[in-house]
This record gives C-alpha cells, sequence and structure tokens, in this order.
C-alpha cells in the first residue's frame, strides 16, 4: 500500500525562470527506500521540502497516511505531517553530546525518553558514543546521530538529503550498505536525495530519476541500469561508449569492424551503437570481426579499463579482469553483447 503519493506535484521559485520540479508524480510504499537522484540543481532538495512541508507547490496534491497533506496551496503544516528529517548540515546542537542530541529530539513528556535514545544510537552503531560531542566524532559518525536522532521519534516517513554527500568514498561504501540495514531494520519508509548515482543503487529499492526538475524514470536498480527509459538516464551512470556505423542488410559497418544484426534493415542513415565498458567480451580468437588497437589500460584493483581505438582515433573503453596483461600497440578482439541503436544525426 502507498504510504505516499505525489500527484502532478510543481513548483517554481519567484525569483527564478525554470520550474524547480514540474509534474511530479510518484508513490511510495510502506517500508520502501526510495532514491531520488539527479545532478545538482535538480530538484532534490525542493521535492523533499514540499513533501517535509518546508516548502509548498505551485500545484498539484499529496496524499500522506491516506490523508491529502497538500492540495494546491492548501497544506497541513511541517510539524503537524510526522515527517522525520535529515538535512545535509545535520544540525546537531554542538553544546550538547550525542545522546542529549537525540534525547531533546523527543518530546519532553516522552516516558523513557533516555531509552528510547539510547537505543536511537545503538541502532546506527554509537552505542559506545553516548557522551562524545559532534565536534569529537567523524563526519559518518555525526551522520549517523543525525539519522538516529531522526529515527528516535519514530517518524512514519524519513526524508534524507544527499546522506553521502560530506563522507569520503571508503567511508561513503561503509556508510551505504549500514544504511540500508539501519532503515530496513527499523522498518521507517525512508526517501533519500542522491547525486550519487552508484549509492542509489546499492541502498535504495527503487530509484527515481530527475533532471532539470522532471522525472525520467522511476524503476527498480536493476531496471534502470540494464534498462534505462531514455539516453540522459543510462548516461547518468557512466557515459557509454559510441561506436558510429553504417547500416547494411544484415548488420553495420564501424571503424572497429562488422557488428552483424538483422535490425540494421530498419535503418537507411549512420547510426550510434552505444554500450556499456562491461557489455563488450574481450576474446582471443583472431576471427572475431571487431577489434581495435589497444592505446591504454588503467588499474582499478578489482578490474581494468582497456582504451581501443579504431583507424581513425576513435576511442572506447572495455572492462576486463584484474590480472590479464594488455601491451599497447596490440589488436584486441572483442564481441558486444548488449548495446543500443541510435540515429546518429
Ligand atoms: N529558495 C530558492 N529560491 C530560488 N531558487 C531556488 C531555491 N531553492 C532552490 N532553487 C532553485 O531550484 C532548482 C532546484 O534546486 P534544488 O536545491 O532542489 O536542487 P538539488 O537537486 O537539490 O541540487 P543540489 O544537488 O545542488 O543540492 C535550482 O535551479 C535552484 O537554483
Amino acid at each position: 500500500m502507498s504510504l505516499l503519493s505525489l500527484h502532478e506535484i510543481s513548483k517554481k521559485f519567484p525569483q527564478s525562470k525554470q520550474f524547480a520540479v514540474k509534474d511530479i508524480s510518484l508513490e511510495i510504499g510502506e517500508g520502501e527506500i526510495l532514491a531520488i537522484v539527479g545532478e545538482n540543481g535538480s530538484g532534490k532538495t525542493t521535492l523533499l521540502k514540499l513533501i517535509a512541508g518546508m516548502e509548498h507547490p505551485d500545484s498539484g496534491q499529496i496524499i500522506y497516511s491516506g490523508q491529502t497533506i497538500v492540495n494546491g496551496k492548501t497544506a497541513t503544516p511541517a510539524n503537524q505531517r510526522g515527517v522525520g528529517v535529515v538535512f545535509e548540515d545535520y544540525a546537531l546542537f554542538p553544546q550538547m553530546n550525542i545522546l542529549e542530541n537525540v534525547r531533546c529530539a523527543l518530546h519532553q513528556q516522552e516516558k523513557n525518553a533516555k531509552q528510547i535514545a539510547k537505543d536511537s544510537l545503538a541502532l546506527v552503531g554509537l552505542e559506545d558514543s553516548f557522551g562524545s560531542y559532534p565536534h569529537q566524532l567523524s563526519s559518518g559518525q555525526r551522520q549517523r546521530a543525525a539519522l538516529a536522532r531522526a529515527l528516535s521519534s519514530r517518524p512514519e516517513l524519513l526524508l534524507l538529503d544527499d546522506p553521502f554527500k560530506s563522507l569520503d568514498t571508503r567511508f561513503k561504501n561503509e556508510i551505504s550498505e549500514d544504511l540500508r540495514d539501519i532503515v530496513k531494520n527499523s522498518g521507517v519508509t525512508t526517501i533519500f536525495a542522491s547525486h550519487h548515482a552508484k549509492d542509489a543503487l546499492s541502498v535504495a529499492d527503487r530509484i527515481a530519476i530527475l533532471h532539470k526538475g522532471k522525472l525520467q524514470q522511476v524503476d527498480d536498480p536493476v531496471n534502470i541500469y540494464k534498462s534505462p527509459a531514455n539516453a540522459y538516464v543510462a548516461n547518468f551512470f557512466g557515459k557509454r561508449n559510441e561506436i558510429i556505423a553504417t547500416p547494411t542488410e544484415d548488420g553495420f559497418y564501424s571503424g572497429f569492424g562488422f557488428i552483424s544484426d538483422p535490425n540494421s534493415k530498419n535503418y537507411t542513415e549512420k547510426v550510434k551503437i552505444l554500450f556499456r565498458s562491461e557489455d563488450a567480451k574481450i576474446k582471443k580468437s583472431t576471427e572475431q570481426p571487431l577489434s581495435g588497437e589497444v592505446v591504454r589500460t588503467l588499474y582499478y584493483g578489482d578490474h581494468q579499463i582497456v582504451k581501443l581505438v579504431d583507424d581513425e582515433g576513435r576511442q572506447i573503453s572495455i572492462k576486463a579482469a584484474p590480472n590479464r596483461h594488455f601491451v599497447k600497440t596490440d589488436r584486441m578482439f572483442f564481441t558486444i553483447g548488449k548495446y543500443e541503436i541510435e540515429e546518429a544525426f
């Protein structure tokens, strides 16, 4: 069942010419983790603020827990929505230790407030740091403390704005795994915004891609990655290789060789063959129709990227196992497993 439904939500700030978000319709199920992903300025924070009640839309409806909380310009105040929010700066009080920080988020009359605060901190793995002050914690720990504070009041819905933003890569990987466990263990429906596409893939149940305030695709991580709805979504997860090719009766001719494909009949003009580096496979046999000259290899520990050029110097990248040795100027043979065809011009 949907906990939250957005219907054609639009918002334009008075000083701005463009809509920050435009015609957004979304459903979020109970217990679900939804990632809102997009570049800087794509409208992620605005969307979270509209859900939280910190901004008001120009038009559209929001239904939350069966109640219409926004209907055009009529809206339930933020403090009556029961939504927990963690925005980028974490907003922990510097003069309070983290137990006090979490406790003060609870209602004064709340029985067992101290125990609830301790349990929330234990949930995020900070049971040994009750007495620490925010400045004594790493940014990842501060982020967890802010998460504990938001979870302590047991919101039905938790909104996290870019929870990975100020974390270095090593820590980010750790936190993104933890974040999924923490919110799933708490059972709280969660929406988080991120401009890191790959973090969203491992944390979210579903991903909503925003571009210039408009939703491009909402789907589970596998479908978003494997079946992107458009070129913007596809390139958001890493730029794809692009081979320009000429259609014939039974395939496409390119600078890297012939790609046999009966779909070529549907094209009359040059096309782009688009594929990810991991969708090409290196082959030993010289009978493979596709090949290029090795110009560079980049080593990443668990894999390498081999850069190949055709006779005219156009470059593509192919993912390879980390233990293989490639020699510059060698000819490398490959096949492409999965690709998309687009008209080139
Ligand atoms: N208070 C405001 N007044 C005017 N324009 C605003 C305001 N807040 C956001 N905007 C504009 O709305 C658009 C969306 O901004 P928003 O902060 O929602 O994007 P974002 O995806 O969260 O970006 P980032 O990743 O940089 O945080 C931007 O063009 C931004 O300049």
